[in-house]
């Protein structure tokens, strides 16, 4: 839990800048006592710089810093020392340093220079350093503490001069409780996610058209998938029948020339035999013709025969008449020989005919010839030739269709195969064009529907953020308003009022439920009043500490700190003496949070006094002016 350790300060205000004025801070309450102009305030202006980097109102141009005039210089270093521990408890040292230099002018001029945060070890800053840099600084220890740094600001380190905010103007208060609700980092969160979400919503019209259009392309590159994986099918398919129909007709060809080859034997058969037929026609012919001859032949012979036994007969009975004669017919003689020589060469020519009788034994051998071919002839199987002929006619032709058509089939299905592997080259190119189609789809698709989802959520976590936004301001106006009629009914001792409340109204400006316009009001007899331009000064500073007492009660939880600057101020002496048994009783009723840490600064003794009556503290603090008219803080023990 968040509390204050110690804080060295040095040459800021009207502490000395050669020498560090220290002040430690107790637990559950440090008073921090002093006259007017001692330096009391200073020491709570330095715990809000050290703390927010923020300097008091109206110290613009250095007057925060130690006046070179009063120092004696043309320049003052000034440094804030606080060693604080943390809520998450680790001791941690912040030092911040300014300086003011003056002009030959006159004029002053301040700089803030480097500091340190860092955990503390011993006295010394340990390794480790988390910044140097003021803005960081500014940044990291109200992270530190565990408070923001409008808590810090306007409740816990609250300036003296800035007190009586709770019960300033409509806007000046309307801004306090905006910052100490940090409604507009909120609001902000808020527009931006809504904003964000518009946005989104933008982009996933563009992307969900840029879908849509992908979408398109997907569903003609999945038509085109079909198309290429139907004409591969088709292709294997054909290319499947186009080997069967090859084979088939491998099978035919090769059957049909087996059947060819094998009804040869028939037409060898019919070819022997035709050619037998054509000789035994032509030795038929030959023998006609023969025959033909030899019939003359014998016609001639005969007559030749006859004409010589005729003309022998003649001769002889001629030679005997002649014998007788011869001598009478010695010439007739000589013409009986011519004439016989004329016979004989008849005779002759007679037997020159009869040599063409070799002819006939020609012709008897070409009957023979014409038996034996006719025997080869009858020797074939004319009828199983004939059979055979007529199946081959009959079945050949069927084949040869059949084989033909399997051609035809087979010219039919490679040109369809061409055909359909042209069609797949013209897809496969246009396919190409959509290779990547289904990643960049699918990629997409995620876009959009991760856009879409994130854009739900975002609908969602505006929605959530926006009611935890008004139901969190409600519960800790609840809170507030409960510790302070709490607070209020312990402490007023006045009986016009029964109670104080903070109300928050809608803003009807903004149109917004999250904008409220704020108002203290004081409760009698259910009555309920503005407080502002109505109540008494004690009455407004009673009101302002039981406020802020409030919401460091809410908005404090790591950090119990609480600084109180002349709380009694325009407070009545009951009232004083109230305030301070509240105050009691709320030391007692928190001194055992390890986190709370009440600092009172009083010039009043009186107030002083009842305070350390209570046994809540041992020590209080002293401010007061040394001889050279520099701040000095004393520990002094009650009693
Ligand atoms: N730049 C400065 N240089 C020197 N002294 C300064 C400077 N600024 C303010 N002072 C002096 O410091 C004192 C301011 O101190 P501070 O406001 O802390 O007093 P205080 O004890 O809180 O008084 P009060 O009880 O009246 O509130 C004043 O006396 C003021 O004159």
């Amino acid at each position: 839990m968040a509390s204050l350790n110690k804080l060295a300060i040095r040459g800021i205000r009207s502490f000395d800048d050669k020498n560090i004025s220290v002040i430690e801070f107790f637990t559950p309450v440090t008073v921090i006592v002093g006259h007017n102009g001692s330096g009391k305030t200073t020491i709570i202006e330095c715990l809000k710089y050290a703390s927010t980097g923020d300097q008091p109102p109206n110290t613009r141009g250095g007057a925060f810093i130690h006046d070179p005039k009063m120092a004696n210089e043309k320049e003052v270093k000034a440094q804030v020392k606080l060693r604080f521990r943390a809520a998450n408890g680790s001791r941690m040292l912040a030092i911040r340093n300014l300086s003011v230099s003056v002009k030959k002018t006159g004029a002053m001029t301040m700089k803030t220079l480097e500091g340190v945060l860092g955990p503390l070890v011993t006295s010394k800053v340990q390794r480790g350093v988390i910044s140097t840099k003021c803005a960081e600084m500014d940044v990291e220890i109200p992270q530190l503490l565990g408070v923001s740094k409008a808590v810090l600001e306007n409740v816990i380190f609250c300036h003296q001069e800035d007190s009586y905010w709770p019960l300033a103007e409509p806007s000046t208060l309307k801004k306090k409780f905006d910052d100490i609700f940090e409604a507009t980092k909120y609001t902000k969160a808020l527009d931006a996610i809504r904003g964000l979400r518009k946005d989104k919503v933008a982009e996933l019209k563009t992307e969900k058209a840029k879908l849509e259009g992908l979408s398109k392309e997907k569903a003609t590159a999945d038509s085109l998938r079909n198309k290429l994986s139907d004409l591969t099918a088709d292709i294997a398919q054909n290319s499947i029948e186009l080997d069967q129909k090859r084979e088939e007709l491998r099978l035919q060809t090769d059957s049909n020339k087996k059947f060819y080859e094998s009804s040869t034997k028939f037409r060898e058969i019919y070819i022997k035999v035709d050619g037998l037929n054509s000789t035994k026609k032509h030795y038929q012919e030959e023998l006609d013709a023969l025959k033909e001859n030899l019939h003359e032949l014998a016609g001639i012979h005969m007559f030749v025969k006859a004409k010589r036994a005729r003309a022998l007969e003649d001769c002889n009975t001629k030679i005997d008449e002649l014998d007788a004669e011869i001598a009478q017919f010695g010439q007739q003689l000589e013409g009986a020989r011519k004439e016989l020589s004329a016979i004989e060469k008849e005779i002759n020519e007679s037997n020159a005919t009869v040599s063409n009788l070799r002819d006939n034994i020609r012709a008897r051998k070409l009957v023979q010839d014409i038996a034996k071919t006719q025997a080869e002839i009858d020797e074939y199987d004319l009828e199983e030739a004939a059979k055979a002929k007529r199946l081959f006619e009959e079945k050949y032709q069927l084949e040869q269709e059949k084989q033909t058509q399997l051609q035809s089939t087979v010219a039919r299905l490679g040109g369809s195969i061409e055909s359909l592997q042209q069609q797949l080259e013209v897809r496969k190119e246009e396919f190409n064009k959509y290779n990547a189609i289904n990643s960049q789809y699918r990629e997409q698709l995620v876009t959009v529907k991760l856009s879409d989802m994130a854009n739900a959520d975002l609908e969602k976590y505006a929605k959530a953020l926006d009611s935890a936004i008004m139901k969190y301001h409600s519960l800790k106006m609840e809170e507030v308003n409960d510790t302070m009629r709490h607070l209020w009914n312990k402490t007023y001792q006045g009986t016009d009022i029964d109670g104080i409340k903070i109300c928050s109204d809608d803003d009807k400006n903004t149109g917004t439920k999250r904008s409220y316009n704020y108002r203290v009001v004081m409760t009698k007899d259910q009555v309920e009043m503005d407080m502002r331009g109505r109540c008494s000064a004690g009455q407004k500073m009673l009101a302002s500490i039981i406020i802020r007492l409030a919401l460091a009660d809410s908005f404090g939880q790591n950090c119990g700190i609480l600084a109180l600057d002349e709380p009694t101020n325009a407070l009545d002496t009951e009232n004083i003496d109230a305030l301070a048994s509240s105050l009691i009783d709320i030391i007692n009723e928190r001194k055992n949070h390890a986190n709370f840490q009440l600092v009172i600064i009083t010039h009043d003794e009186s107030f002083l006094r009842k305070l350390g009556q209570s046994n809540v503290m041992e020590y209080y603090w002293r401010v007061s002016r040394d001889p050279r008219q520099k701040s000095i803080i004393e520990r002094h023990r009650f009693g």
